[in-house]
């Protein structure tokens, strides 16, 4: 199994006295879903920073792709909490931005961008600007911005974290048919025990800035997951493995 992402050893510090990570050791294999859960202040976003090359880990060792990361990886898209869209571009142009770099024209790319607006059901508001879109509208151009440069990996940092509970099992759904369909390799930091219990294969579980415990997730890639009994099942088992870290 190739495996997307290797981290060995890693630790971070911002500061002296407390590393926000210690020893983390991960693999992501390609094509496979992990979800990074744990409380507040635990390392969760700089580990997701660290992945995206944002910030270099003191210690240890990151590759992607088997190659040493130095820099945002080329293969990687990042979908950042408060959505990171330019306030004076449409949804249309946030969208085509990251082809225009590429040298793409904009006659050329808009066929392509068009399908994939419609694919995230925002077409309708392509002329709009960021401040006139709801939050889960922002966030699905957000996530058409990374998915138009089709990344292999896609970062998220509490993705669905600030949108209503329809609004947030929407988007949980979109990732998973775009983690299905084709078949990104998605490394997902959440608050939430049930978004990582529907995002995660692979549920990392942290504890003061380091892992916890890593869960393997059979029931994994099922739409209709929510109301089934293995569901509570599986996120009554993360819940106690966080009571029992913050116990510690
Ligand atoms: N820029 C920074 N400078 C100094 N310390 C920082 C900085 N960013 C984070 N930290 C510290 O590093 C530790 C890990 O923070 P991090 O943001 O990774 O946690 P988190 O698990 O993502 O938290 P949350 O769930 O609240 O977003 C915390 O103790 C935090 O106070």
């Amino acid at each position: 199994m190739e495996q997307a992402i290797i981290l060995e050893n890693v630790s971070y510090s911002y500061s002296q006295e407390k590393p926000a990570l210690m020893g983390i050791n991960l693999q992501v294999p390609s094509h496979s879903s992990c979800a990074i859960i744990g409380p507040s202040g635990c390392g969760k976003t700089t580990l997701l920073y660290a992945l995206a090359g944002f910030i270099k880990p003191q210690a240890g060792h990151i590759s992607i792709f088997g190659e040493t990361l130095d820099a945002f990886p080329k293969e990687a898209g990042i979908i950042l909490q408060d959505y990171a869209l330019f306030p004076w571009k449409t949804v249309f142009d946030n969208v085509f931005l990251g082809l225009k770099l590429q040298g793409k024209t904009r006659k050329g790319a808009e066929e392509h961008v068009a399908h994939l607006l419609q694919k995230l059901g925002i077409y309708e508001l392509r002329s709009k600007y960021p401040h006139e879109l709801s939050g889960g509208e922002k966030q699905r151009t957000a996530i058409a911005r990374s998915l138009i440069l089709d990344p292999k990996i896609l970062l998220l940092d509490e993705a669905t974290s600030a949108l209503d509970e329809m609004t947030k099992e929407e988007l949980q759904n979109l990732l998973l048919e775009i983690q299905i369909e084709r078949r990104t390799t998605i490394v997902q930091v959440t608050h939430s025990i049930p978004e990582a219990v529907f995002l995660g294969q692979k549920i990392v579980i942290m504890q003061q800035g380091k892992i916890q415990k890593i869960l393997e997730n059979p029931i994994f890639g099922d739409l209709y997951l929510r109301n089934q009994p293995e569901f509570f099942e599986m996120c009554a088992k993360v819940r106690e493995h966080l009571q029992e870290g913050a116990s510690l």
